[in-house]
């Protein structure tokens, strides 16, 4: 059987679901989910209109029901949708009331594993109770701290025989693979709906589960991963997934395009005094980034030779609360440097202070290993244990604003794609 691309609206708005689900249709889409954040945000009507505009395609309405399932599922069913998807963490004898609603109104039932603490064994309980499609799911927050969702695929595939619907991050390559594994339908989301191509990315997506085979790609680790997300993300976008989180204060690149991620080597020194800072380096390994409080608007504990020996050591860049000097050199060499101002005069190697400490930077509180990003913007520190969720959630805004601004390049302003007015808060 042909595999099934089912595209989840996850949006907040009504014109936004109808545009993005005609451009995925476009790309090849074959069943449109009126995802539950767009559901919870302009009701039922959406499966309504989905129906009407789509009269060929397969509706799933992601209604993410707990209880009372008989209910929910007559509703979705007589807004028109053809699949309803319900909660596996709900009681069974939810489960069970949904599935004779499900057959009295002629839809199939989905049931989502998001977040069942035992998902083999439940499969096997939903596999008795005759659901359509076992939903193999993985969450957008359990994503971005690191579930996987192919993994969960490949424990449940060999033990049931329902038809298995697989979501949770998926690209085309790992759709793909989920397909080879022996899902029937992917479900993506941000993958599709938050990409300035829709068209494009759903294609894309199509053609891979039509070839879908295993690759046996070297998987990156988590912290490849993250440094590459953060590479890949700009520091405003960080502060957005940390909840407009501040960057350090005062701190500024010494040259225009510099964009460096790495881990935190951290120096407490005094007034100039650069013997911690220099002796830094030699603890630094490939791809850290030395962060330094220097205690002193005046006097600078670093300057070009240190911007050579770093660079030698592979060092990614200086972050340094305090000024540097023979900034002239150091832009030749484009040693990236962020730092709180320039001077020429440089202290003297007392030896006071300390490596690997925490500081606190612009302002900012910087433990040795936090990871630091640094681009045009400013300085921003992620707490280490945070690290590949904010990479992950830094991400998801990127590629929202990717297909914000790809509206706005279509001739509606900011405030109409984002329906400004609406969401701004009601006063009691
Ligand atoms: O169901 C979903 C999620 O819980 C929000 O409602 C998503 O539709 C599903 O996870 C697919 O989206 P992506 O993970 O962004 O591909």
């Amino acid at each position: 059987m042909k595999p099934k691309l089912q595209v989840a609206l996850d949006l907040l708005e009504f014109d936004r679901a109808i545009q993005i689900a005609k451009e995925a249709v476009e790309g090849g889409a074959d069943w449109i989910e009126a995802g539950t954040p767009l559901i919870k945000s302009v009701g039922m009507d959406i499966i309504r209109i989905l129906r009407e505009k789509f009269p060929d395609k397969t509706i799933v309405a992601d209604m993410k029901t707990m209880d009372t399932g008989a209910i929910e599922v007559e509703m979705a069913a007589k807004a028109g949708a053809d699949i309803v998807s319900i909660l596996a963490a709900a009681d069974n004898s939810t489960i069970e009331d949904a599935l004779r609603s499900a057959r009295e109104y002629g839809v199939q039932l989905m049931v989502d594993l998001i977040n069942v603490p035992d998902p083999v064994k439940k499969a096997k309980e939903l596999e008795e109770i005759g659901v359509d499609y076992i939903c193999v799911h993985v969450g957008i927050d359990q994503q971005m701290v690191g579930v996987d969702t192919i993994e969960l695929l490949e424990a449940i595939v060999k033990e049931v025989e329902t038809p298995l619907a697989v979501g949770g991050g998926l690209d085309a390559e790992s759709s793909a693979h989920a397909i080879a594994a022996g899902a029937e339908v992917v479900i993506v989301g941000g993958n599709i709906i938050r990409s300035a191509d829709v068209t494009g990315s759903t294609r894309l997506i199509r053609e891979a589960i039509d070839n879908a085979e295993i690759t046996d790609k070297k998987r990156e680790t988590i912290e490849e991963e993250t440094i590459r997300l953060f590479m890949e993300v700009s520091t405003p976008n960080i502060s957005d997934a940390m909840h407009r989180e501040p960057c350090m204060r005062g701190i500024r690149p010494i040259f225009e395009g510099i964009k460096v991620a790495g881990r935190a080597v951290t120096v407490q020194t005094f007034g100039g005094d650069w013997a911690k800072t220099v002796e830094a380096i030699d603890v630094a390994g490939e791809g850290d980034i030395l962060v330094i409080f220097n205690g002193s608007d005046y006097i600078t504990p670093w300057g070009e030779l240190a911007s050579h020996s770093a660079q030698n050591r592979g060092i990614a860049a200086l972050v340094i609360d305090g000024p540097v000097r023979d900034i002239d050199d150091i832009r030749e060499m484009r040693f990236p440097i962020f730092a709180s101002g320039i001077v020429s005069n440089a202290g003297d190697p007392k030896g006071f202070g300390e490596i690997n400490a925490e500081i606190t930077c612009g302002g900012v509180k910087v433990r040795p290993g936090d990871y630091i990003v640094g681009d045009d913007n400013g300085v921003m520190v992620i707490p280490k244990e945070r690290g590949y969720e904010i990479a992950r959630r830094a991400m998801e805004v990127k590629k929202n604003e990717d297909r914000v601004r790809e509206e706005i390049r279509r001739g509606k302003t900011l405030s109409q794609v984002i329906e400004l007015y609406k969401w701004e808060k009601k006063q009691k």
